[in-house]
């Protein structure tokens, strides 16, 4: 019986993704030496990757939890699973902007301290409620800051609402620009948004560039009661400048999906205990194609939605396969063939994929290999300059 491979969660995944693993593979939250790893928002950063670990896969799209730079030197594949999420997030962004807009939960705290008040109740309502007179969103400026999958859909529907929407993106995919309405304003200068917006909504990565974009220096710009909202992650904004303009009034108010103990504290703010994603369908989507995406690597070598490594993949008929994970310079792929060669291994096809400064190699072999025509192949291929990893696929 061959060897099965193993699979580690780190998180919950929803079970209708982890249920495509088949037999071949065991499900082993105990594992310290897995293949694959999936999760969701654990923080990878202070662990060391298993020696058999080949692929990570976050079933989500935020992969700030994940060593990046570690794993591609280790030649360990992370993918994620772009858009997914995306609507679970989008309904939950415009949920909290009406909301919010309308204090509606200033509204429902001040309303249960009334509790003790027996018969009195409706009445101390209709004399109380006028605290909690809201703004409607129609005909106001909402600023999206990211056109990814999320933004572009929260800025779509905006203006469905009546919103005048106005979006920041100078890297917005080609995909992501065709699906946005043209009625959503594309700026070139970040600045144009903190000016015009009433309402500022971010969906960003998380990187060196963008944290804490949010800080006094931005807070300075805007307009005088601009309402926030991020469900992006809690390091875009900077904690004690929010504080700060929540205080002073220059923002009114700060939806956050992830409460610290400085947010909770906050005036004005609304802490959400990260629920952006949290629908049964979004879990759903998101673990079905993480689950997918590993397993294809797993047993093909085809990679899809890698952030760390190119996507690349042929076409999976039964050869014998060779991968390569290699730095992205000159002559290797003539290095591998001229080992393929010594070896008396011929090549049925190829392709090779760069990603900044990494390449993939994936190699299908022609004919009947015994597994003694491999002996010693790896071995030999690590020893060229620049190889990272490689991978026999039989
Ligand atoms: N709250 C949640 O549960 C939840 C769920 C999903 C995603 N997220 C967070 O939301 C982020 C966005 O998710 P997504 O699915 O839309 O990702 P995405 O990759 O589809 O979109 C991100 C967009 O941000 C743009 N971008 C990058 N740097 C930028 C910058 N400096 N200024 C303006 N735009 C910039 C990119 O070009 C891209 O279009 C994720 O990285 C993650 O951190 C949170
Ligand atoms: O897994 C989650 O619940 C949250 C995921 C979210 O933050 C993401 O970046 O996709």
């Amino acid at each position: 019986m061959s060897k099965k491979t193993t699979v580690k969660t780190l998180n919950a995944i929803s079970e209708k993704g982890l249920s495509l693993l088949t037999e071949d593979y065991q499900l082993d939250e105990q594992a310290d030496n897995p293949e694959g790893i999936v999760l969701r928002s654990y923080n990878m950063h202070d662990m060391t990757f298993p020696s058999n670990l080949k692929a990570i896969a976050r079933a989500g799209a935020g992969v700030n939890n994940i060593p990046l730079d570690r794993a591609t030197e280790e030649g360990i594949v992370v993918f994620n699973t772009p858009g997914a999420n995306a609507n679970a997030v989008k309904e939950l962004v415009l949920t909290s902007l009406m909301a919010s807009s309308r204090q509606i939960f200033d509204g429902i705290m001040w309303v249960k301290t009334l509790a003790d008040q027996g018969a009195d109740v409706p009445k101390l309502v209709e004399q109380g409620k006028k605290q909690f007179v809201g703004k409607e969103i129609s005909g106001k400026t909402l600023g999206v800051i990211g056109l990814g999958a999320i933004g572009a859909r929260v800025a779509n529907d905006a203006v469905e609402l009546g919103m005048d929407v106005i979006g920041y993106d100078p890297f917005i995919s080609i995909d992501m620009a065709w699906n946005l309405s043209r009625a959503v304003q594309r700026v070139l200068d970040i600045q144009e948004v903190f000016e015009k917006a009433d309402y500022i909504t971010m969906h960003i990565p998380l990187t060196d560039d963008t944290k804490e974009m949010f800080n006094k220096d931005t807070f300075k710009v805007m307009k005088d009661n601009v309402y926030i909202l991020n469900f992006s992650r809690g390091e875009l904004v900077h904690d004690d400048d929010m504080k700060q303009a929540l205080e002073d009034g220059v923002v009114g108010k700060y939806i956050t999906d992830f409460p610290n103990a400085k947010t909770l504290t906050m005036k004005h703010a609304i802490p959400i205990p990260h629920l952006g994603a949290s629908s049964e369908e979004s879990e759903e989507n998101c673990a079905i194609m993480a689950v997918r995406q590993l397993m294809d690597y797993l047993e093909t070598g085809n990679i899809k939605n890698s952030v760390n490594f190119p996507d690349a993949a042929l076409p999976y008929r039964g050869h014998k396969r060779l991968t390569a994970f290699h730095k992205n310079i000159p002559n290797m792929v003539g290095q591998i063939t001229s080992v393929l060669s010594n070896f008396n291994l011929n090549i049925a096809d190829m392709t090779n994929r760069s990603y900044k400064e990494h390449a993939y190699t994936l190699i299908d072999l022609e004919g009947d290999i015994n597994d003694a025509d491999f002996m010693g192949l790896e071995d030999k291929l690590m020893t060229i300059d620049g190889m990272i990893m490689t991978r026999v696929i039989q």
